[in-house]
């Protein structure tokens, strides 16, 4: 790989005879590793064409791939991986030099094409790529940066572009972040965990990369929302950038076009299934809270089907949450709240909404209990409240209006299924279109978590415009800006200029005429999991409670002025993301410690937690905040 760069221990030594000058020199280096500067490597006499012969390396693990002279990227072979103390920190499929070049080559070539997203942004990839170098080289200045200019950038290093970066990943990746626990490493998760250099995690996100925003299956490149997610919690929640691991879990893909692309950085196979998947995320659990008992594990972008079951397995037992279930929800909810008052009406009205939901996936059923959940608190919180709060939901999947009728329905959505008696009686059946159920409801709202782009179209939006609703909300949620539902513009041309917009990727304003603004809300799960992560991190509390989470969304709905929601401004600017996620992280230890869940974190045990009052603990969260300062650097010798 470094071919006439490198240097054998026996041609070093010879050459050392030579010159004194130079001995004294080699012998400096040697003394910490074997790693000749630039000058040697230009020095003619040095170069070697052996290469045979092993190169002596007194560097481990991470040091070797961020060493320009050592790393050979993903081509470091399996032995050499397990000798290095590397397994983990790399994509599992080895390449080969011809391979990596080849990979290298066609990332060059395209990158005028597939700089692209959408209208949008047409330098959002380039943008990325100087994040992601400065990402590299300086972490301090990095998420200054990123902080600094937090609305420009977040569009950058999260949604919408983040989805594109996924999708290039085998091209755009340089230097590894994070790392790969792979279906091959059964057995070998406890002691690769320790090959990641920090002693000290807080936080990782982690996917198996099977549903990556609405972009579907992106195998081990979905890797690139974790990192993203990571991002905003040291810029929103300021987690030291230190401590936070992405972890991509290469269980295969059934994505064919990555299966058969010879340059596919993941295991090149079909998904685990079954137990046998389950053993791969049991075995990673296990070895993530046994090195760090504390961390706090956010499961983005799984599957609906294994997102619901892998919650119900660890969510008692571990610190985790599944952002996409739990932490749109809240955010959700949050909206919802504010588009009742938009509506001019009390918070409290919120059981007499209607709403159709597009979409019955992790997030689409997730918004959905907690939806329920919170009409049926305000119905008096009992079964008969539960009972019927859901009948103010109507939800439609890839087959239409989901009754009773329908054979196979996903036990997650099965109490959402109408009574078929019911829905003939609005006029529907069975496998009703979108459009039907919209003219039939006349919804106040439309929440759209489906992953199909344009799914709210001309007509669905005209048939909105029946609405019972004084103010109708759309909510467009669903990622990448290509997935979304409707555009802002497409809502308020269509159904009025009354509407509340939310989407989950970000789009500009609308300008009405007349001065007037047609306001464009992001409704996206980044307005609470940081301050989930946060809160719990902060709390120490051992599990992550339903009652922390709706803490949270209340916060997140409270936030919000009477003056803003009536101005249809349901969500806050993502330039004050960091008080928002700091009230959030408060309004979370608050709930842990009313609900003795909180055992306290570092030196504030949990006597001392109980003894604060709101603003304190506002203060604690503050103060315990990561700021990017260049610290004062001194050498201490081993
Ligand atoms: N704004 C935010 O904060 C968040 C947005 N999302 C977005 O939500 C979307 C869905 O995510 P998941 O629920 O995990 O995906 P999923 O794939 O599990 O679910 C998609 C659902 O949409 C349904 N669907 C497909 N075609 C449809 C059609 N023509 N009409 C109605 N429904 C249709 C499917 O049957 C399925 O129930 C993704 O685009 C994701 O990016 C997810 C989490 C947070
Ligand atoms: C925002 C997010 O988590 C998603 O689209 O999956
Ligand atoms: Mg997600």
């Amino acid at each position: 790989m470094h071919g006439g760069l490198s240097l054998t221990m026996g041609n070093l030594y010879g050459q050392m005879r030579a010159s004194s000058s130079l001995v004294n020199r080699l012998n400096q280096k040697l003394r910490a590793v074997v790693n000749p500067s630039p000058w040697l490597s230009q020095s003619r006499s040095f170069t070697t064409t052996e290469g045979h012969r092993p190169t002596m390396i007194h560097k481990r693990s991470l040091d070797i791939l961020h060493d320009p002279w050592f790393n050979k990227g993903t081509a470091f072979t399996m032995t050499e991986r397990d000798r290095l103390d590397l397994r983990g920190l790399l994509p599992p499929n080895v390449m080969s030099t011809e391979q990596q070049i080849e990979r290298f080559m066609a990332d060059l070539k395209r990158y005028e094409v597939e700089a692209r997203d959408g209208p949008s942004d047409p330098y959002a990839v380039a943008k990325w790529r100087i994040l992601n170098r400065l990402h590299d080289r300086n972490e301090t200045m990095y998420y200054k940066v990123l902080i600094a200019n937090i609305e420009e950038y977040a569009p950058v290093i999260y949604t919408p572009t983040v989805g594109l970066v996924c999708q290039n990943y085998g091209g755009l990746f340089r230097r590894p972040r994070g790392m790969y626990f792979s279906g091959e490493d059964r057995g070998e998760m406890m002691s690769m965990v320790y090959n990641w250099p920090a002693d000290e995690v807080d936080m990782i996100v982690v996917t198996d990369g099977s549903r990556i925003l609405g972009l579907g299956d992106l195998g081990v490149q979905g890797i690139g929302i974790a990192i993203g997610k990571l991002d905003l919690y040291v810029a929103a929640a300021g987690i030291n950038p230190q401590r936070v691991l992405p972890v991509m879990i290469d269980v295969g893909t059934n994505n064919e076009k990555l299966l058969k692309d010879p340059l596919y950085l993941g295991l090149q196979r079909h998904r685990f299934y079954g137990e046998e998947y389950l053993g791969v995320i049991d075995e990673f659990m296990e070895a993530v809270f046994t090195r760090w008992p504390h961390v706090i594990v956010q499961f983005e972008d799984f599957q609906s089907k294994w997102a619901f079951k892998l919650l119900q397995r660890y969510r008692a037992r571990y610190r985790m949450f599944n952002d996409d279930v739990q932490g749109t929800a809240g955010v959700a909810i949050a909206g919802l709240l504010g588009a009742v008052r938009a509506q001019g009406r009390a918070m409290i009205d919120f059981p007499k909404q209607k709403i159709v939901v597009a979409g019955a996936g992790s997030a689409g059923i997730g918004v959905l209990n907690a939806a329920r959940k919170t009409m049926a608190r305000m119905l008096g919180n009992n079964e008969s409240a539960l009972e019927s709060a859901l009948r103010q939901f109507w939800v439609v999947d890839a087959n239409g209006l989901i009754t009773d009728e329908r054979k196979n329905v996903d036990p997650d959505a099965l109490p959402f299924a109408r009574k078929i008696e019911e829905i003939h009686r609005q006029g529907l059946k069975e496998g009703a279109s979108l459009v039907q159920v919209v003219k039939q409801i006349k919804p106040d709202v439309l929440l759209g978590l489906s992953a199909v782009g344009g799914l709210f179209s001309k007509e669905v939006l005209e048939a909105l415009k029946g609405s019972t609703s004084t103010r109708p909300a759309i909510f467009a949620m669903s990622n990448p800006t290509k997935n979304a539902e409707c555009t802002p513009h497409e809502a308020f041309s269509i159904v009025g200029d009354n509407v509340v917009f939310a989407s989950g990727s970000p789009f500009k304003d609308v300008n009405l005429g007349n001065g007037r603004i047609g306001h464009c809300n992001q409704g996206n799960n980044m307005y609470l999991f940081p301050g989930i992560g946060l809160g719990t991190l902060l709390s120490g509390s051992r599990i992550i409670s339903d009652g922390m989470l709706q803490a949270a969304a209340e916060c997140l709905a409270a936030y919000m002025s009477e003056e803003d929601v009536l101005n249809g401004v349901i969500y806050p600017s993502i330039s004050s993301i960091r008080d928002i996620t700091k009230q959030v992280a408060a309004a979370v230890i608050k709930e842990a410690i009313e609900e003795d869940l909180a055992e306290g974190y570092r030196e504030m045990d949990a006597r001392q937690l109980r003894k604060l009052s709101q603003v304190e603990i506002v203060e604690y969260v503050k103060n315990s905040m990561w700021s990017p300062e260049y610290p004062t650097l001194v050498y201490k010798q081993d």
